[in-house]
C-alpha cells in the first residue's frame, strides 16, 4: 500500500501536517501514550516502523534491530517503561550509520546531549542513567502494542513535539487525503476566526434554540 509512496518525498508535508492531525486524520487510536515525548527539543521524525519488543533492562534485541533495520526505518520499540538506559551515542552512531531515522520507545534512553548534537531524533517515555543486559534477544520485526496502538513492520511514524503517531500501512493512503482535507478545512476556520467568528458557531456546537 505504501510502497507506492516515497516517504522522503512527503517527509516536510508530513511534518507540517504534524502527529496530531494525521492521528485524528486516522480514525483510529493511532497515537501512543503521551509519557513518550522527544528525548530533546526539536527532534522530528517521518519513517517506517521496525517493532522491537525487550525484556525489561534488557537492550539485546536493540542491537539486533540495527543489524536487522533498512534506510528509512524507525525503531519502535516496547520496552514495557522500564526505566533503563536502552539506548544511547553508542547505538545511535551504528543506527545513523544504517541510515535509521530514530527511535520511538517505551522505556528510557541515555546520552541525550549527545543524541541531540548526532541530531538522532529519539522519543522516549523516560531518561535513565541505568544501563542494560544483553542477554535476552526479545523480538525484532513482530508486532507490539504501546497503548491502544499496534504497530507492525512498515507502519508509517510521524513523531513531533505534541506525540508520536503510528498509522497503519493499509491506511495510510486515505489518512494523507483525510489529513490534507482537514488541514485545508482548519486554514479556512483561522480565516473565519481572525475575522471574528466564533468557534461555537464555526463548529456547530450550540444547542437547538427552545420551541
Ligand atoms: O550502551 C548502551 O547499552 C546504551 C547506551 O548508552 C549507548 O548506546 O550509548
Ligand atoms: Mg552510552
Amino acid at each position: 500500500m505504501t510502497d507506492s509512496y516515497d516517504l522522503n518525498e512527503l517527509r516536510e508535508e508530513l511534518l507540517t501536517l504534524g502527529a496530531a492531525t494525521l492521528y485524528e486524520a486516522s480514525g483510529w487510536d493511532t497515537f501512543l501514550p503521551p509519557q513518550i515525548r522527544p528525548a530533546w527539543p526539536g527532534a522530528r521524525i517521518v519513517g517506517r516502523a521496525l517493532p522491537v519488543k525487550a525484556a525489561a533492562g534488557d537492550n539485546l534485541p536493540l542491537h539486533l534491530a540495527v543489524e536487522r533495520a533498512q534506510p528509512g526505518d524507525v525503531l519502535v520499540v516496547d520496552a514495557g517503561g522500564a526505566p533503563h538506559g536502552y539506548w544511547g551515542e553508542v547505538l545511535a552512531v551504528a543506527a545513523q550509520s544504517r541510515g535509521v531515522l530514530g527511535l520511538v520507545i517505551h522505556g528510557g534512553v541515555r546520552d541525550v546531549d549527545r543524541l541531540e548534537e548526532l541530531g538522532f531524533a529519539a522519543f522516549s517515555s523516560l531518561i535513565a542513567l541505568q544501563g542494560t543486559l544483553k542477554d535476552d534477544a526479545g523480538t525484532v520485526g513482530d508486532a507490539i502494542r504501546i497503548g491502544t496502538a499496534s504497530i507492525e513492520e512498515g507502519d508509517i511514524v510521524i513523531a513531533d513535539r505534541d506525540g508520536v503517531a503510528v498509522i497503519p500501512a493499509g491506511i495510510f493512503a486515505d489518512t494523507l487525503e483525510y489529513a490534507r482535507a482537514r488541514a485545508l478545512r482548519e486554514e479556512q476556520y483561522m480565516n473565519r476566526l481572525r475575522d471574528g467568528e466564533l468557534t461555537m458557531d464555526l463548529l456547530g456546537l450550540r444547542l437547538p434554540a427552545e420551541p
